[in-house]
């Protein structure tokens, strides 16, 4: 997950490949949920690994729930059997509306039958998001619930017992939120000693998220009995009943932004996404009619989906959306690039959601230039030629942040495609936390459009440490070209060849097999990087790099790494020979007697002793053989900022460095 403050998104050209999404929120949280309160354990397969399902463990855990994790990943959630396993307690559940508001109906239920004092609160938008309908039908049955700030709103205390009147129809509010009427179908199971009947008020809205909850609820031995979408009943005697082992799908609201890519850039080869299909109990599937309706070409199977451009432009439509409000909102986004106005109506549950989405999807498209009417429930978004570069602020909207990177895919529909900023990108770990990954994995951009920023300079200069802190600040890549050239000299001395044989060298470079993860670096499967930063790979990596041929065969290897969303290379001759083109070049030194004393102090801390006037004078040598040597030698490029460290804390280089890139980026933050 990108934990930095924002992430630019490069302007991006086609998408293809294969995306295995992450379980669905709406499954998982009615699973555990639903297994929680069971008797017995319910092995869960392919649960969503989120925020919002870590809300839902917790408070199970606290409730008297087990949790066990096992090495498959498969998690058994051993229940409580309906009775409670503490008296009193504090739940936090974030945002996530199915675990406050089921949780809340739950919990009502079983405080009203045991006693107990439990408080449910959320984070701050939480208690902006309604609960007064759930809490209105619960006070009816006989819950003491009293709202702790604004009345209607969490957090929540819940205290009992007290008396339940099960006997009248409970009468819900469905017209603000289905989860309210979730919430109850899911909770009085636990007391239907008789029939219970619920009783929907106003039109249902989102009404294919019952669906899912009447699915799962039968899945747990729980027959409810429907009548259209205004009356339910729970028959008497229900008890849940784990069935033992229970799938989660993939999120159909999460395959929207995989669906809404496919449509824009698939134009070779589809994007095929795993985890949904045709066979999903998921409302959001039919995400996919609204894609096909806007032009793309889709075959799907029981449990994935093919999705490859269609028409192009994409064709605006006019849609109501009430089935679909999640996944809603990347039309708004593929909307853009459209042949004509996007019209998306009976939508205002968009209001009381993460934030108030119908203003902030209004307000974030319109900084891209783009024309937009907003109503009360509805919104209309006009396709956009002239793109302008965006920080799309996301409001703690897992939503926001996801649609809006299809807008990084302008460059299709504009001769000056732009980046796209998304603020805070680690909101998505709502109900995808590696969203931009996966993404990341999916897209290609043009070379060109992919920023560089090229740190070179003398050996222990501090590159490597500057490099990783800017390329960590902005969610880039980072290249260690010195560990390439290392890599080779120990794969060509281990070989036993001649390190002054610039052909041979280059013969085993070319052949290295190289992988490079989670900061170690490993060659043929094995860990060479403790290998890599002995001084003497430092010596034979200066040796091989004399050679041109050495160094056109690490050269394609270099540019590889040039990949979406950007790139920090370090070495000597980044800014010069390999990336010409970068769009900041730093040239960084320090005097020598400083890079001696800290790399004194780094072998000192390793317990390797060393004499700082021999470690000075070697890299004095290393200096001149880097700056004298005839191929790609050690020197500035014309356009590099110079930036002395000698007297800095790494902290201020980053600062500097962090600064004149921001300076080189096309970005307003406006607010
Ligand atoms: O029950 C559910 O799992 C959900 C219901 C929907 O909310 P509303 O019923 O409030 O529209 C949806 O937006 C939410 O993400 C998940
Ligand atoms: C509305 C959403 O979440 P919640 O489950 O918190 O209601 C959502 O995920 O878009």
């Amino acid at each position: 997950m990108y934990k930095i403050p924002f992430l630019d998104l490069p302007p991006l050209r086609a998408a293809a490949g294969t995306v295995r999404l992450p379980g669905s929120k709406s499954i998982s949280n009615r699973v555990l949920l639903l297994a929680g309160l069971s008797e017995g354990t319910t092995a869960v397969h392919d649960l969503l690994d989120s925020d919002d399902t870590a809300v839902m463990l917790a408070a199970l855990k606290t409730l008297g729930g087990q949790i066990e994790a096992q090495a498959d990943g498969v998690l058994n959630v051993t229940g409580i059997g309906g009775k409670l396993g503490t008296q009193a307690a504090q739940l936090f559940l974030g945002n996530a509306g199915t675990a406050m508001r089921p949780l809340a109906a739950a919990l009502a239920l079983l405080t009203a039958t045991q006693g107990g004092s439990f408080e449910l609160s959320g984070v701050p938008r939480m208690h902006e998001r309604p609960i007064g309908d759930l809490v209105d039908a619960l006070r009816a049955l006989g819950c003491e619930i009293a709202c702790l700030g604004n009345e209607g709103y969490p957090p929540l205390k819940l205290t009992g017992p007290s008396a339940l009147k099960l006997d009248a129809p409970v009468k819900v509010r469905g017209d603000v939120s289905s989860q309210f009427l979730t919430a109850l179908l899911m909770a009085l199971p636990l007391v239907a000693t008789d029939d219970v009947q619920i009783e929907v008020v106003g039109e249902l809205i989102s009404k294919p998220y019952i669906q899912i909850t009447l699915t799962l609820l039968e899945r747990f031995g729980i027959a409810v009995k429907r009548d259209g979408w205004e009356r339910f009943t729970i028959p008497a005697g229900s008890r849940y009943r784990s069935p033992g082992a229970v799938h989660v799908e993939g999120d159909a609201s999460s395959a929207s932004y995989f669906v809404g890519l496919g449509a824009i850039a698939a134009v070779d080869q589809p994007v095929r996404i795993e985890g949904v299909g045709s066979e999903s109990m998921q409302g959001d599937v039919r995400f996919v009619e609204a894609a096909q309706q806007m032009g793309a070409e889709v075959k799907s199977g029981p449990n994935w989906l093919e999705v490859r451009r269609g028409a192009w432009p994409l064709k605006g439509i006019t849609l109501d959306c009430n089935h679909i409000p999640d996944a809603a909102m990347t039309l708004a986004v593929m909307a853009l690039y459209a042949d004509g106005p996007t019209t998306l109506t009976n939508i205002a549950s968009w209001r009381v959601k993460e934030t108030d989405r119908l203003s902030a999807m209004a307000t974030e498209l319109r900084k891209l230039g783009a024309t937009v009417d907003e109503g009360p429930d509805w919104l209309r978004v006009q396709p956009l030629q002239d793109w302008k570069p965006a920080s799309i602020h996301t409001y703690d909207d897992h939503r926001i942040a996801m649609c809006f990177s299809l807008a990084a895919f302008n460059g299709l529909v504009t001769e000056h495609p732009v980046p796209v900023r998304i603020e805070d990108p680690a909101c998505v770990a709502k109900t995808f936390p590696e969203y931009f990954e996966t993404l990341f994995d999916t897209v290609s951009a043009s070379v060109s459009d992919i920023p560089v920023i090229t740190i070179d300079g003398p050996t222990a200069s501090g590159k490597g440490t500057l490099a990783d802190e800017i390329a960590h600040k902005l969610g880039y890549a980072v290249l260690d070209s010195g560990a390439l050239y290392r890599a080779a000299g120990l794969a060509a001395s281990r070989a036993g060849i001649d390190l002054d044989d610039g052909k041979e060298v280059a013969a085993v470079a070319r052949a290295l097999d190289l992988r490079f993860a989670q900061g170690r670096v490993y060659l043929a499967g094995e860990d060479i990087s403790d290998a890599l930063r002995l001084e003497t790979s430092g010596q034979n990596a200066s040796r091989v790099a004399a050679h041109p041929p050495v160094r056109r065969a690490l050269n394609q290897l270099q540019l590889d790494f040039r990949r979406a969303p950007g790139l920090v290379a370090d070495g000597r001759d980044m800014g010069t020979d390999v990336f010409p083109d970068a769009g900041l070049k730093v040239f960084l030194t320090a005097s020598a007697a400083t890079r001696a004393e800290r790399r004194h102090k780094q072998l000192i801390a390793k317990g390797i002793s060393a004499n700082i006037e021999s470690l000075r004078a070697d890299l004095e040598a290393r200096d001149a053989r880097d700056k004298n040597r005839s191929a790609s030698p050690l020197h500035p490029a014309q356009d590099a900022l110079m930036l002395d460290n000698s007297a800095q804390t790494i902290e201020e280089s980053v600062e500097l460095v962090l600064d004149w890139w921001a300076r080189r980026r096309p970005f307003k933050v406006s607010r």
